[in-house]
């Protein structure tokens, strides 16, 4: 049976209304791929702290995460994703990248230009969509 992975994704928006999308290294699992950051929940961990931790850890910034926004359940080939897409603000410093190839900052309407995960398509449409 496959393994199911709880993760957690950030949408954060900035003053311009741009939001923030990360490219998977090649080294990364779902490489190449755009994503909204985040990472799996630790055991006995909630959502919010899980967040705010990856963020730190990935993007050495921080963020205060809010209400969740989009949950999705994806079988992949090797496991199947809980992802769960948060709303959140940054509250100190800036990303920088550190594991990821690039980041980058862009309007709804832009979103979709990306080649996102398999798993981040529902939440890249309802962002789109939403007024
Ligand atoms: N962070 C994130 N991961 C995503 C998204 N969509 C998606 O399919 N994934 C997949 C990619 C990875 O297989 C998994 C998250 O693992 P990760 O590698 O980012 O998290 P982690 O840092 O806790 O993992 P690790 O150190 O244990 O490898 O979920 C997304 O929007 N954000």
């Amino acid at each position: 049976m496959k393994k199911t992975v709880k993760v957690v994704a950030a949408i954060i928006e900035n003053e311009n209304n741009e939001i923030l999308c990360a490219l998977r290294s090649p080294e990364m699992s779902i490489p190449n791929m755009w994503e909204f950051p985040g990472g799996k929940v630790e055991e006995g961990e909630d959502l919010h702290t899980a967040l705010e931790r990856e963020i730190t850890e990935e993007f050495a910034c921080t963020i205060k995460a809010s209400e969740i926004f989009n949950e999705n359940v994806h079988e992949y080939n090797a496991f199947i994703i809980n992802l769960i897409a948060l709303k959140a603000k940054l509250i100190d410093g800036e990303p920088n990248l550190s594991e990821h190839s690039k980041f980058i900052w862009l309007k709804r309407e832009n979103l979709q230009s990306l080649v996102w995960a398999p798993a981040d398509v529902p939440a890249v449409e309802q962002l789109v969509t939403e007024v």
